[in-house]
Protein backbone atom coordinates (compact mmCIF):
# COMPACT_ATOMS: atom_id res chain seq x y z
CA UNK A 1 0.00 0.00 0.00
CA UNK A 2 1.42 3.01 -1.36
CA UNK A 3 1.89 5.99 1.79
CA UNK A 4 1.51 8.43 -0.32
CA UNK A 5 -1.16 9.82 -3.03
CA UNK A 6 -0.24 12.50 -5.39
CA UNK A 7 -3.23 13.72 -7.18
CA UNK A 8 -3.94 15.43 -9.96
CA UNK A 9 -7.19 17.85 -9.64
CA UNK A 10 -9.06 19.26 -12.27
CA UNK A 11 -12.02 21.46 -10.86
CA UNK A 12 -13.66 22.36 -14.36
CA UNK A 13 -16.39 24.03 -14.98
CA UNK A 14 -19.50 25.10 -13.22
CA UNK A 15 -20.13 22.89 -10.32
CA UNK A 16 -17.38 20.78 -11.03
CA UNK A 17 -14.79 23.06 -8.16
CA UNK A 18 -17.87 23.37 -5.91
CA UNK A 19 -17.96 19.68 -5.36
CA UNK A 20 -14.17 18.86 -6.08
CA UNK A 21 -13.70 21.50 -2.56
CA UNK A 22 -15.86 18.54 -0.81
CA UNK A 23 -14.46 15.93 -2.12
CA UNK A 24 -10.55 16.78 -1.26
CA UNK A 25 -11.96 17.76 2.43
CA UNK A 26 -13.45 14.93 2.79
CA UNK A 27 -10.72 12.76 1.41
CA UNK A 28 -7.79 15.06 3.32
CA UNK A 29 -10.41 13.94 6.59
CA UNK A 30 -10.91 10.22 5.90
CA UNK A 31 -6.50 9.88 5.28
CA UNK A 32 -4.19 8.69 8.28
CA UNK A 33 -1.38 11.11 9.47
CA UNK A 34 1.11 8.56 7.85
CA UNK A 35 -0.47 8.87 4.64
CA UNK A 36 0.60 11.81 2.37
CA UNK A 37 -1.57 14.01 0.26
CA UNK A 38 0.08 16.15 -2.40
CA UNK A 39 -2.46 17.65 -5.01
CA UNK A 40 -1.48 19.87 -8.15
CA UNK A 41 -4.64 21.78 -9.04
CA UNK A 42 -5.17 21.71 -13.00
CA UNK A 43 -6.81 25.09 -14.19
CA UNK A 44 -8.44 23.51 -17.44
CA UNK A 45 -11.75 24.02 -19.34
CA UNK A 46 -13.91 27.15 -20.33
CA UNK A 47 -12.20 29.62 -18.67
CA UNK A 48 -8.39 28.10 -20.12
CA UNK A 49 -10.23 28.09 -24.01
CA UNK A 50 -11.60 31.27 -23.44
CA UNK A 51 -8.37 32.60 -22.39
CA UNK A 52 -6.11 30.66 -24.65
CA UNK A 53 -7.56 28.38 -27.17
CA UNK A 54 -6.73 25.72 -25.13
CA UNK A 55 -8.00 22.53 -24.41
CA UNK A 56 -5.47 19.97 -23.18
CA UNK A 57 -2.18 20.90 -24.22
CA UNK A 58 -0.14 18.06 -24.80
CA UNK A 59 2.63 19.21 -22.34
CA UNK A 60 -0.24 19.61 -19.88
CA UNK A 61 -1.08 15.65 -20.65
CA UNK A 62 2.17 14.78 -19.95
CA UNK A 63 2.26 16.45 -16.98
CA UNK A 64 -0.81 14.63 -15.58
CA UNK A 65 0.41 11.53 -16.52
CA UNK A 66 3.20 11.65 -13.54
CA UNK A 67 -0.01 11.44 -10.82
CA UNK A 68 -1.24 8.43 -9.08
CA UNK A 69 -4.52 9.36 -9.98
CA UNK A 70 -6.86 12.38 -11.41
CA UNK A 71 -9.94 13.61 -9.58
CA UNK A 72 -12.08 15.85 -11.89
CA UNK A 73 -15.11 17.97 -11.25
CA UNK A 74 -17.34 18.33 -14.60
CA UNK A 75 -16.31 20.40 -17.81
CA UNK A 76 -18.54 21.93 -20.01
CA UNK A 77 -20.28 25.46 -20.24
CA UNK A 78 -23.01 27.03 -21.96
CA UNK A 79 -20.29 29.98 -23.30
CA UNK A 80 -17.90 27.21 -25.17
CA UNK A 81 -19.70 25.37 -28.01
CA UNK A 82 -21.20 21.96 -27.18
CA UNK A 83 -18.38 19.25 -27.92
CA UNK A 84 -15.37 21.28 -27.64
CA UNK A 85 -14.13 20.77 -23.81
CA UNK A 86 -16.17 17.07 -24.16
CA UNK A 87 -14.01 15.69 -26.95
CA UNK A 88 -10.84 18.13 -26.61
CA UNK A 89 -10.74 17.92 -22.58
CA UNK A 90 -12.65 15.14 -21.23
CA UNK A 91 -12.52 12.33 -24.37
CA UNK A 92 -8.76 13.44 -24.85
CA UNK A 93 -7.96 12.13 -21.11
CA UNK A 94 -9.61 8.98 -20.96
CA UNK A 95 -8.65 7.87 -24.82
CA UNK A 96 -5.17 9.10 -24.12
CA UNK A 97 -4.90 7.31 -20.51
CA UNK A 98 -6.17 4.46 -22.21
CA UNK A 99 -9.64 4.35 -19.43
CA UNK A 100 -10.94 1.88 -20.75
CA UNK A 101 -13.04 0.60 -18.00
CA UNK A 102 -15.68 2.95 -17.31
CA UNK A 103 -16.64 1.92 -14.02
CA UNK A 104 -20.26 3.00 -12.86
CA UNK A 105 -21.50 1.08 -9.38
CA UNK A 106 -25.55 1.93 -8.88
CA UNK A 107 -26.26 1.20 -5.41
CA UNK A 108 -29.79 2.28 -3.33
CA UNK A 109 -28.77 3.23 -0.11
CA UNK A 110 -30.74 2.49 3.14
CA UNK A 111 -33.57 5.49 3.29
CA UNK A 112 -32.70 7.08 0.09
CA UNK A 113 -35.54 7.77 -1.93
CA UNK A 114 -35.85 6.09 -5.68
CA UNK A 115 -38.75 7.45 -7.52
CA UNK A 116 -39.53 3.39 -8.47
CA UNK A 117 -42.32 1.94 -6.68
CA UNK A 118 -41.74 -0.26 -3.50
CA UNK A 119 -38.51 -0.93 -1.75
CA UNK A 120 -36.81 -1.52 -5.08
CA UNK A 121 -33.37 -3.68 -4.45
CA UNK A 122 -30.78 -2.18 -6.50
CA UNK A 123 -27.20 -2.97 -6.41
CA UNK A 124 -25.23 -2.85 -9.71
CA UNK A 125 -22.04 -1.96 -11.78
CA UNK A 126 -21.98 -1.18 -14.80
CA UNK A 127 -18.55 -1.76 -16.62
CA UNK A 128 -19.05 0.79 -19.94
CA UNK A 129 -16.53 0.34 -22.54
CA UNK A 130 -14.80 3.74 -22.53
CA UNK A 131 -12.54 4.10 -25.48
CA UNK A 132 -14.07 2.76 -28.23
CA UNK A 133 -18.16 2.96 -30.09
CA UNK A 134 -19.27 6.22 -31.24
CA UNK A 135 -16.87 8.14 -29.02
CA UNK A 136 -13.85 8.06 -31.55
CA UNK A 137 -14.55 10.71 -33.58
CA UNK A 138 -14.78 8.49 -36.54
CA UNK A 139 -17.06 10.47 -38.84
CA UNK A 140 -17.55 13.78 -40.84
CA UNK A 141 -20.36 16.04 -42.71
CA UNK A 142 -20.43 17.00 -46.05
CA UNK A 143 -22.07 19.98 -47.60
CA UNK A 144 -22.72 21.01 -43.96
CA UNK A 145 -25.74 23.48 -43.39
CA UNK A 146 -27.06 22.79 -46.61
CA UNK A 147 -30.40 20.81 -47.04
CA UNK A 148 -28.06 18.27 -48.50
CA UNK A 149 -26.38 17.41 -45.94
CA UNK A 150 -24.78 14.27 -44.95
CA UNK A 151 -23.34 13.35 -41.03
CA UNK A 152 -21.82 10.33 -39.94
CA UNK A 153 -20.48 9.30 -36.61
CA UNK A 154 -19.25 5.52 -37.02
CA UNK A 155 -18.73 3.41 -34.05
CA UNK A 156 -15.77 1.67 -33.79
CA UNK A 157 -15.55 -2.04 -32.17
CA UNK A 158 -12.16 -4.00 -31.79
CA UNK A 159 -11.60 -7.51 -30.96
CA UNK A 160 -9.31 -6.54 -28.73
CA UNK A 161 -11.12 -3.59 -27.20
CA UNK A 162 -14.20 -5.66 -26.87
CA UNK A 163 -12.19 -8.38 -25.09
CA UNK A 164 -10.26 -6.69 -22.63
CA UNK A 165 -13.52 -5.01 -21.68
CA UNK A 166 -15.61 -7.96 -21.39
CA UNK A 167 -13.12 -9.93 -19.41
CA UNK A 168 -12.64 -6.90 -16.90
CA UNK A 169 -16.61 -7.50 -16.14
CA UNK A 170 -16.28 -10.88 -15.84
CA UNK A 171 -13.92 -10.45 -13.21
CA UNK A 172 -15.82 -8.29 -11.54
CA UNK A 173 -19.06 -10.28 -11.85
CA UNK A 174 -16.65 -13.39 -10.36
CA UNK A 175 -16.06 -11.38 -7.49
CA UNK A 176 -19.42 -10.48 -6.34
CA UNK A 177 -22.10 -12.64 -4.34
CA UNK A 178 -24.64 -13.21 -6.93
CA UNK A 179 -22.26 -13.65 -10.11
CA UNK A 180 -23.93 -12.50 -13.24
CA UNK A 181 -23.69 -10.45 -15.93
CA UNK A 182 -25.89 -9.02 -18.65
CA UNK A 183 -24.73 -7.72 -21.84
CA UNK A 184 -26.51 -4.88 -22.92
CA UNK A 185 -26.62 -4.40 -26.65
CA UNK A 186 -28.38 -3.44 -29.60
CA UNK A 187 -27.64 -6.70 -32.06
CA UNK A 188 -31.33 -7.12 -33.43
CA UNK A 189 -30.36 -3.96 -35.73
CA UNK A 190 -26.26 -3.60 -35.06
CA UNK A 191 -25.40 -6.49 -36.08
CA UNK A 192 -21.96 -5.71 -36.86
CA UNK A 193 -20.89 -4.69 -33.46
CA UNK A 194 -23.64 -6.27 -31.59
CA UNK A 195 -22.89 -9.85 -32.57
CA UNK A 196 -18.85 -9.26 -32.01
CA UNK A 197 -19.63 -8.03 -28.14
CA UNK A 198 -22.33 -11.45 -28.08
CA UNK A 199 -19.40 -13.52 -29.05
CA UNK A 200 -16.84 -12.32 -26.65
CA UNK A 201 -19.85 -12.31 -24.08
CA UNK A 202 -19.83 -16.22 -25.11
CA UNK A 203 -16.76 -17.50 -25.63
CA UNK A 204 -15.06 -15.31 -22.56
CA UNK A 205 -17.71 -16.46 -20.27
CA UNK A 206 -16.44 -20.04 -21.08
CA UNK A 207 -13.92 -19.76 -18.92
CA UNK A 208 -16.07 -17.86 -15.87
CA UNK A 209 -18.32 -21.32 -15.45
CA UNK A 210 -19.98 -20.04 -12.52
CA UNK A 211 -20.77 -16.48 -14.03
CA UNK A 212 -24.28 -16.73 -15.54
CA UNK A 213 -24.66 -14.47 -18.25
CA UNK A 214 -27.83 -13.21 -20.20
CA UNK A 215 -28.24 -10.58 -23.19
CA UNK A 216 -30.97 -7.65 -22.90
CA UNK A 217 -31.32 -5.03 -26.02
CA UNK A 218 -30.82 -1.56 -24.73
CA UNK A 219 -34.50 -0.57 -25.27
CA UNK A 220 -35.65 -3.53 -23.04
CA UNK A 221 -32.38 -2.60 -21.04
CA UNK A 222 -34.29 0.56 -20.21
CA UNK A 223 -37.99 -1.09 -19.20
CA UNK A 224 -36.17 -3.64 -16.64
CA UNK A 225 -34.18 -0.83 -14.99
CA UNK A 226 -37.09 0.92 -14.29
CA UNK A 227 -39.24 -2.59 -13.27
CA UNK A 228 -36.78 -4.74 -12.52
CA UNK A 229 -33.58 -3.44 -11.20
CA UNK A 230 -32.56 -5.75 -9.03
CA UNK A 231 -32.44 -8.87 -11.93
CA UNK A 232 -29.28 -6.70 -12.65
CA UNK A 233 -25.97 -7.62 -10.94
CA UNK A 234 -23.11 -6.57 -13.42
CA UNK A 235 -23.89 -4.88 -16.80
CA UNK A 236 -21.41 -5.22 -19.59
CA UNK A 237 -22.00 -2.65 -22.36
CA UNK A 238 -20.28 -0.13 -25.06
CA UNK A 239 -19.62 3.29 -24.37
CA UNK A 240 -22.93 5.00 -25.66
CA UNK A 241 -25.17 2.65 -24.36
CA UNK A 242 -23.40 3.21 -20.74
CA UNK A 243 -23.44 6.66 -20.50
CA UNK A 244 -27.02 6.68 -21.20
CA UNK A 245 -27.74 3.63 -18.89
CA UNK A 246 -25.71 5.19 -16.53
CA UNK A 247 -27.58 8.51 -16.01
CA UNK A 248 -31.21 6.24 -16.02
CA UNK A 249 -29.21 3.89 -12.95
CA UNK A 250 -28.38 7.47 -11.15
CA UNK A 251 -31.69 8.57 -11.24
CA UNK A 252 -33.48 5.28 -10.01
CA UNK A 253 -31.16 5.61 -7.28
CA UNK A 254 -31.55 8.44 -5.52
CA UNK A 255 -30.42 11.12 -8.22
CA UNK A 256 -27.39 12.47 -10.28
CA UNK A 257 -26.29 14.02 -7.10
CA UNK A 258 -24.90 10.60 -5.57
CA UNK A 259 -23.25 8.78 -8.64
CA UNK A 260 -19.76 8.19 -8.94
CA UNK A 261 -17.53 6.81 -11.57
CA UNK A 262 -14.24 5.67 -12.10
CA UNK A 263 -12.06 5.75 -15.58
CA UNK A 264 -9.87 2.79 -15.14
CA UNK A 265 -6.73 1.81 -16.85
CA UNK A 266 -6.22 -1.52 -15.37
CA UNK A 267 -3.06 -2.02 -15.45
CA UNK A 268 -2.05 0.85 -14.28
CA UNK A 269 -0.14 2.02 -16.90
CA UNK A 270 -1.96 5.38 -16.98
CA UNK A 271 -2.95 7.17 -14.21
CA UNK A 272 -7.20 6.33 -13.37
CA UNK A 273 -9.47 9.30 -13.18
CA UNK A 274 -12.30 9.78 -11.01
CA UNK A 275 -15.33 11.77 -11.60
CA UNK A 276 -19.16 12.40 -10.55
CA UNK A 277 -21.12 11.12 -13.10
CA UNK A 278 -23.10 14.16 -13.38
CA UNK A 279 -21.86 17.27 -15.49
CA UNK A 280 -21.29 20.74 -14.42
CA UNK A 281 -24.72 21.59 -14.00
CA UNK A 282 -24.99 25.48 -15.38
CA UNK A 283 -28.55 25.36 -14.42
CA UNK A 284 -27.54 25.45 -10.73
CA UNK A 285 -23.85 26.77 -10.52
CA UNK A 286 -23.17 28.91 -7.66
CA UNK A 287 -26.12 28.37 -6.09
CA UNK A 288 -25.14 26.07 -3.28
CA UNK A 289 -27.61 23.23 -4.40
CA UNK A 290 -25.18 20.57 -5.89
CA UNK A 291 -24.89 17.83 -3.93
CA UNK A 292 -21.35 16.37 -3.80
CA UNK A 293 -21.87 13.04 -2.71
CA UNK A 294 -20.87 11.81 -6.43
CA UNK A 295 -18.00 13.07 -5.74
CA UNK A 296 -17.07 11.99 -2.63
CA UNK A 297 -18.21 8.65 -3.60
CA UNK A 298 -16.13 8.78 -6.62
CA UNK A 299 -12.68 9.79 -4.08
CA UNK A 300 -13.74 6.45 -2.11
CA UNK A 301 -13.88 4.29 -5.94
CA UNK A 302 -10.33 6.31 -5.83
CA UNK A 303 -8.93 5.39 -2.84
CA UNK A 304 -10.02 1.65 -3.54
CA UNK A 305 -8.02 1.92 -6.65
CA UNK A 306 -4.74 3.31 -4.81
CA UNK A 307 -5.01 0.30 -2.48
CA UNK A 308 -6.72 2.12 0.34
CA UNK A 309 -9.92 -0.50 0.96
CA UNK A 310 -10.30 1.04 4.80
CA UNK A 311 -10.79 4.62 3.90
CA UNK A 312 -12.73 3.83 1.13
CA UNK A 313 -14.93 1.82 3.31
CA UNK A 314 -15.26 4.91 5.75
CA UNK A 315 -16.18 7.08 2.94
CA UNK A 316 -19.27 4.60 1.96
CA UNK A 317 -20.00 4.19 5.38
CA UNK A 318 -19.91 7.56 5.93
CA UNK A 319 -22.28 8.70 3.07
CA UNK A 320 -25.14 5.84 4.04
CA UNK A 321 -25.42 7.22 7.30
CA UNK A 322 -26.10 10.98 5.99
CA UNK A 323 -28.25 9.89 3.38
CA UNK A 324 -30.03 8.06 6.06
CA UNK A 325 -30.11 11.46 8.09
CA UNK A 326 -31.06 13.63 5.58
CA UNK A 327 -34.37 15.02 5.76
CA UNK A 328 -36.19 17.05 2.96
CA UNK A 329 -37.50 19.34 4.96
CA UNK A 330 -33.78 20.69 5.82
CA UNK A 331 -31.97 21.33 2.59
CA UNK A 332 -28.33 22.19 3.17
CA UNK A 333 -25.56 23.42 0.91
CA UNK A 334 -22.96 21.53 -0.93
CA UNK A 335 -20.40 23.10 1.32
CA UNK A 336 -22.51 21.65 4.63
CA UNK A 337 -22.75 18.14 3.10
CA UNK A 338 -18.94 18.09 2.96
CA UNK A 339 -18.67 19.54 6.14
CA UNK A 340 -20.72 16.68 7.60
CA UNK A 341 -19.36 13.49 5.51
CA UNK A 342 -15.77 15.18 6.28
CA UNK A 343 -17.00 15.09 10.44
CA UNK A 344 -18.64 11.51 10.07
CA UNK A 345 -15.38 9.73 8.29
CA UNK A 346 -12.94 11.43 10.95
CA UNK A 347 -14.99 11.08 13.80
N1 LIG B 1 -18.00 14.30 -16.81
C1 LIG B 1 -18.33 15.50 -17.20
O1 LIG B 1 -17.54 16.42 -17.06
C2 LIG B 1 -19.67 15.72 -17.79
C3 LIG B 1 -20.70 14.78 -17.64
C4 LIG B 1 -21.97 15.08 -18.17
C5 LIG B 1 -22.18 16.29 -18.82
N2 LIG B 1 -21.14 17.17 -18.95
C6 LIG B 1 -21.34 18.51 -19.53
O2 LIG B 1 -22.00 19.29 -18.53
C7 LIG B 1 -22.82 20.28 -19.16
C8 LIG B 1 -24.23 20.19 -18.65
O3 LIG B 1 -24.78 18.94 -19.07
P1 LIG B 1 -26.23 18.42 -18.71
O4 LIG B 1 -27.07 19.57 -18.24
O5 LIG B 1 -26.68 17.57 -19.81
O6 LIG B 1 -26.00 17.40 -17.49
P2 LIG B 1 -25.74 17.69 -15.93
O7 LIG B 1 -25.41 16.37 -15.32
O8 LIG B 1 -24.72 18.76 -15.76
O9 LIG B 1 -27.15 18.22 -15.37
C9 LIG B 1 -28.36 17.49 -15.53
C10 LIG B 1 -29.32 17.87 -14.40
O10 LIG B 1 -28.84 17.29 -13.17
C11 LIG B 1 -28.66 18.28 -12.18
N3 LIG B 1 -27.43 17.94 -11.43
C12 LIG B 1 -26.25 17.55 -11.95
N4 LIG B 1 -25.36 17.34 -10.98
C13 LIG B 1 -25.98 17.59 -9.81
C14 LIG B 1 -25.57 17.55 -8.45
N5 LIG B 1 -24.31 17.20 -8.08
N6 LIG B 1 -26.47 17.88 -7.50
C15 LIG B 1 -27.72 18.24 -7.84
N7 LIG B 1 -28.18 18.28 -9.12
C16 LIG B 1 -27.31 17.97 -10.10
C17 LIG B 1 -28.48 19.58 -12.95
O11 LIG B 1 -28.82 20.71 -12.13
C18 LIG B 1 -29.40 19.37 -14.15
O12 LIG B 1 -30.70 19.73 -13.80
C19 LIG B 1 -22.68 20.02 -20.67
O13 LIG B 1 -21.68 20.88 -21.15
C20 LIG B 1 -22.22 18.58 -20.74
O14 LIG B 1 -21.51 18.27 -21.91
C21 LIG B 1 -19.90 16.91 -18.44
C1 LIG C 1 -19.56 14.92 -21.21
C2 LIG C 1 -19.59 13.60 -21.93
C3 LIG C 1 -18.44 13.51 -22.90
C4 LIG C 1 -19.59 12.41 -20.96
C5 LIG C 1 -19.80 11.11 -21.75
O1 LIG C 1 -20.63 11.06 -22.65
O2 LIG C 1 -19.11 10.15 -21.42
C6 LIG C 1 -20.62 12.44 -19.85
O3 LIG C 1 -21.92 12.44 -20.31
C7 LIG C 1 -20.37 11.30 -18.89
O4 LIG C 1 -21.29 10.52 -18.67
O5 LIG C 1 -19.25 11.21 -18.35
MG1 LIG D 1 -23.13 11.02 -19.32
Amino acid sequence: MARSINLAVIPGDGIGPEVVAQGLKVLGAVLPADIKLETTEYALGAQRWHATGETLPDAELERLQSHDAILLGAIGDPSVPSGVLERGLLLKLRFAFDHYVNLRPSRLFPNTASPLAGEPQIDFVVVREGTEGPYVGNGGSMRTGTPAEVATEVSLNTAYGVERVVRDAFERAQARPRKKLTLVHKNNVLVHAGHLWSRTVERIGREYPEVTTDYLHVDAATIFMVTQPQRFDVIVTDNLFGDILTDLAAAITGGIGLAASGNINPAGAFPSMFEPVHGSAPDIAGTGKADPTATVLSVALLLRHLGHPAGAARIEEAVTADLAARSAATARTTDQIGDALAARVSG
